[in-house]
């Protein structure tokens, strides 16, 4: 595997705010890599020095083989970036936008509409960018970063602001750009989106990394226990835990509030034949830990995006 992104020790202290503090991070070629944390982490400020838009006060970074600080114009027709809030030009409509874009990478028209087109955007391409929605001027930001074809992408916070609905079409979306061998870095603050859409993850709060992974290696790292729930009314508690234990399960916790029966365990599969024995499957819901409970188990307190 070729190495896209090598950040070794970066450092980045604002007054007395030390926004980075020591995170090195590798990104393979191809990878679909997320910084995650909660605002102010310091996933803005790491994703600026790794593209070479803001210099480190200590700290090395190798982008595609060569050094993105001092402003490396070798790099700038390989690399795409979308920052978290975009400046267009408020009387150019879409279409004219994105061929400004373009055009400063030797890109014709017909090719730069096309990104309209995948970002589905071509309905609105006469719409003047001031009079686009957020999750319209979104997408914008987004075919303006690949415009040129970029062979890896920095999107800073891309679904900040979307509807759900708006928020899926741009995974779909993302998803693709990656899959056609594009490496992807994204920053969010949404573990779901993650968990979704990374191959791995860095974990930020407070400028530093506090553990690097793929999403379900993290979770599983946790050895949490996976909570099963059915209706209430379908099995008295004091019987299913007579009968979960007798199948071997290990119950860590199992309450019925008059709405849900829920059980908490290690080994949901004796729980679940049990349930299934008993005919009492309605309302089946088994939910195992999710990176906020990474998050929660890292830093000790509750993930507040
Ligand atoms: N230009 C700046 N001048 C002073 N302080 C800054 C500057 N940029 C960021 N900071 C501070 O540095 C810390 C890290 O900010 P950064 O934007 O990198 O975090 P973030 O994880 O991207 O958060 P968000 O999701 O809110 O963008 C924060 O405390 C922020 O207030």
């Amino acid at each position: 595997m070729t190495t896209a992104i090598a950040a070794d020790g970066i450092r980045k202290r604002y007054g007395d705010v030390q926004a980075v503090d020591g995170v090195s991070i590798t990104v393979e070629a191809g990878e679909f890599y997320g910084l995650l944390g909660p605002n102010g982490a310091g996933k803005t400020t790491t994703l600026e020095i790794l593209e070479g838009i803001r210099e480190p006060d200590e700290g090395r970074v190798e982008l595609l083989g060569l050094s993105p600080w001092p402003r490396n114009t070798q790099l700038l027709p390989r690399i795409g970036v979308q920052f978290q809030a975009s400046a267009f030009f408020d009387k150019l409509t879409a279409r004219e936008t994105i061929r400004t874009f373009a055009s400063f990478y030797g890109v014709g028209p017909k090719r730069a509409d096309s990104w309209l087109e995948r970002v589905g955007l071509t309905d609105s391409a006469g719409v003047r960018t001031d009079k686009m929605s957020g999750g319209q001027a979104q997408r914008l930001s987004i075919a303006c970063a690949l415009a040129h074809d970029p062979e890896l992408v920095f999107l800073d916070e891309p679904t900040t602001g979307l509807d759900p609905q708006a928020r899926r079409n741009l995974w779909d979306l993302l998803r693709d750009i990656n899959a056609e061998g594009r490496t992807v870095v994204l920053t969010t603050h949404y573990l779901d989106e993650a968990e979704v859409l990374c191959d791995r993850v860095a974990v930020m709060d407070h400028g530093k990394v506090l553990r690097t992974g793929t999403p379900a290696a993290l979770v599983r790292e946790l050895d949490d226990t996976v909570r099963v729930s059915v209706e209430s009314g379908l099995l008295a508690v004091e019987r299913a835990r007579t009968l979960f234990e007798a199948a071997g399960a290990e119950i860590a916790a199992l309450e019925d509030d008059g709405v849900l029966l829920s059980v908490s365990t290690r080994l949901p599969a004796p729980v679940l034949s049990v349930l299934a024995e008993q005919g009492a499957l309605r309302g089946l819901e088994v939910r195992g830990a999710t990176l906020e409970d990474v998050f929660l188990h890292l830093t000790g307190r509750e993930y507040r995006a």
